[in-house]
Formats: structure tokens, sequence, C-alpha cells
């Protein structure tokens, strides 16, 4: 568990995080989104201790992050992959980690062969590819076997082979019982990945929710209903309108915003409607997520910045 209370953080007069608060729960995977520049890599380092709060708190599993005696077997993170003294090699890099922090070094075998290093274990972490780097850095998140992950980024310059992998690793830790919180931009892989996401527009929380709630949010997510009986359609429409929800008039079919598929499904039953269809039109992650942070958007293609200004 990761928990932030009013978690803020300003430089000068900037407020890159601005009074967040949330709990990041263990057993699931939580994703973090947000444009460029939200906030999300400055929460990461307060998590770790490596920025401090201008005000407000978070802990890890009730601690501070500086409070822990042994932080690599309590949180284990990747934020930086290129953070890695380029001379070293990667095994020597994770035997330098588990030595500062009383972890056995039968255990940096382990997780180099999880993170398919195991070949190449004995090479300068300097001349390693960008996947190679995030597999690495992977590698020493996973190190302490902590309860608590965070991953900034994790599929950065992995090929299509990595992204799934990293996908599964990340289900199989919060299959474990295990706290996972991951940030990244390419939605389709959030939608795939995450069960609940909190999202950050300009350091503020914009949502915080199961993402499947994120998508039914949105005004793209709509109930289709079909129905041979014009009367009956028209009068279904009427009742719909009433309860505040919107509906769009085509042919023979009725698409609804703002009411489940229950709830229409419920009222077209009530007026003994025969129906062809009713189906949910799901949106996607993506456009959900757009929808969201329309207004938090600060380096926009086009000028769309100063119009969220
Ligand atoms: N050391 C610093 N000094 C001054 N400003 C900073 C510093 N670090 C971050 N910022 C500012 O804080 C804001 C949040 O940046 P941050 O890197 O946390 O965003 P992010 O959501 O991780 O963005 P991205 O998706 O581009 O990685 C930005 O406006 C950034 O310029």
């Amino acid at each position: 568990m990761i928990t932030l209370r009013g978690l803020t953080k300003r430089y000068g007069a900037a407020t890159a995080v601005d009074n967040l608060t949330f709990d990041i729960s263990p057993g699931i995977v939580t994703g973090f989104l947000g444009p460029n520049g939200a906030g999300k890599s400055t929460t990461m380092r307060m998590i770790l201790g490596l920025d401090r709060p201008t005000s407000g708190s978070v802990l890890v599993g009730g601690r501070q992050y500086a409070a822990l005696r042994h932080p690599l077997r309590e949180i284990g993170a990747l934020l930086d992959a290129k953070a890695v003294h380029p001379g070293r090699t990667a095994r020597n890099h994770l035997l330098a980690m588990a030595r500062s922090n009383g972890i056995d070094r039968e255990r940096v075998d382990e997780v180099l062969a999880t993170v398919g290093l195991t070949e190449v274990a004995g090479r300068r972490a300097g001349g390693f590819s960008l996947g190679m780097g995030q597999r690495l850095g992977i590698a020493g998140a996973l190190l302490g076997d902590p309860p608590v992950l965070m991953f900034d980024e994790p599929v950065n310059g992995l090929d299509p082979d990595g992204v799934r992998w990293v996908r599964q690793l990340m289900r199989s830790l919060a299959e474990e019982g295990r706290t996972v919180f991951v940030s990244s931009h390419l939605m389709s892989e959030m939608q795939l990945t995450a069960d609940h996401l909190v999202v950050i527009g300009r350091g503020r929380l914009i949502a915080d929710a199961p993402i499947e709630e994120v998508i039914a949010a949105s005004s793209l997510t709509a109930v289709r209903v079909r129905s041979p009986e014009p009367s009956g359609l028209a009068a279904l429409r009427e009742r719909l309108a009433a309860r505040g929800a919107g509906v769009e008039s085509r042919d023979d079919e009725l698409i609804v915003t703002g009411a489940t598929v229950e709830e229409v499904g419920d009222l077209a039953h009530g007026l003994g409607l025969r129906l062809h269809e009713l189906c949910t039109r799901e949106a996607s992650l993506e456009q959900a997520y757009m929808e969201l942070t329309a207004g938090s958007i600060e380096f926009a293609a086009g000028g769309r910045n100063e119009e969220a200004a």
C-alpha cells in the first residue's frame, strides 16, 4: 500500500504536484496517467524519498521511505533505466544493490534470469540497448522481492515481445498480492494491464477509479438499442430523456449516453417494447483519457495548450 495525503511539490513559483490524496492498493495494477509535465515522475520521486514534499506526506507500507531499513525489500522501483554506472556489468550493478540491502547474491542470478539477461550479465551496462536497460532496471526493482513495486514508463523502448512480457509480469506481481504502480503514455497497453487508474493533470488529481468506471464515464461510451416498433422507441426515448440521459435517434435505433445497459433494458421491458438489439458501445481508454485531460495539456501540437490554459 502507498498512501498519499495532500502531497504537494513546488519548484519556485511552479507547482509540479498539487495536493494529491489517494491510496495505491495491493493486489491490483494501478496505472498512473497524465499528460507530459503533469507531475507523475515528481510524485514517484517523492514516494521514493528522492524529492522532499513541500507539504503533505507519502507513506510506503505505513512508513516514510527514509525510515525503511532495507528499502529495496520494501519497495522496488524503475524510474530511470539510464541511472546505471555505464562501466559496470549488469551483474555487478545488481550485486552492489544487493549488498547494500542485505540481499543474497543468489537472488541476483534469479532476477537476471527472470528478466532474460542471464547471457549478457557479464557485459557492461553502458553498451546495453534501451530495451536491455529497461530489463536491467526491472531486475533491480525485483531484487528485494518487495511487496510494493513502482515503474515509470517500463515498456519504453521494448519490442512487442518485451511489451507483452512486462504486461504479464505486472499482472502476475499483482496476482501475488503486491502493490503495483505503473506510469505509461501507451493507453492501449494500460487498458490491457491496469485494474485501477489514477489520472493527474497539471499536478492535480483528475480521476482515481477502476478502469471500467473511467471508460464508462466517457461521453463516447453509449448504449445502443434497436427496435422494430417506432412508437415504443419514441416512448423509450421520452422516458430516458426524463431521467436526464442523452438520446440520439437514428432510423430504428437509439444511442443513449448517461444510462447503463441495465437501465435501458429495464425501461424497455416496462414499456413492453420488443427489442432486436441492446448493447454497450464502449469508448477506448484513449478516448476516455483524452476527454479527461483535455483541459490539462500543457505541451500540445497545434496550439491546443493555449486553449487549455
Ligand atoms: N527539478 C525540477 N526543477 C524545476 N521544475 C521541475 C523539476 N522537476 C520537475 N519540474 C517541473 O515539474 C512539472 C512536472 O514534471 P514531471 O517530470 O513530474 O511530469 P511527468 O508527468 O512525469 O511528465 P512526462 O510525462 O513528460 O515524463 C513540470 O512542469 C516540470 O518542468
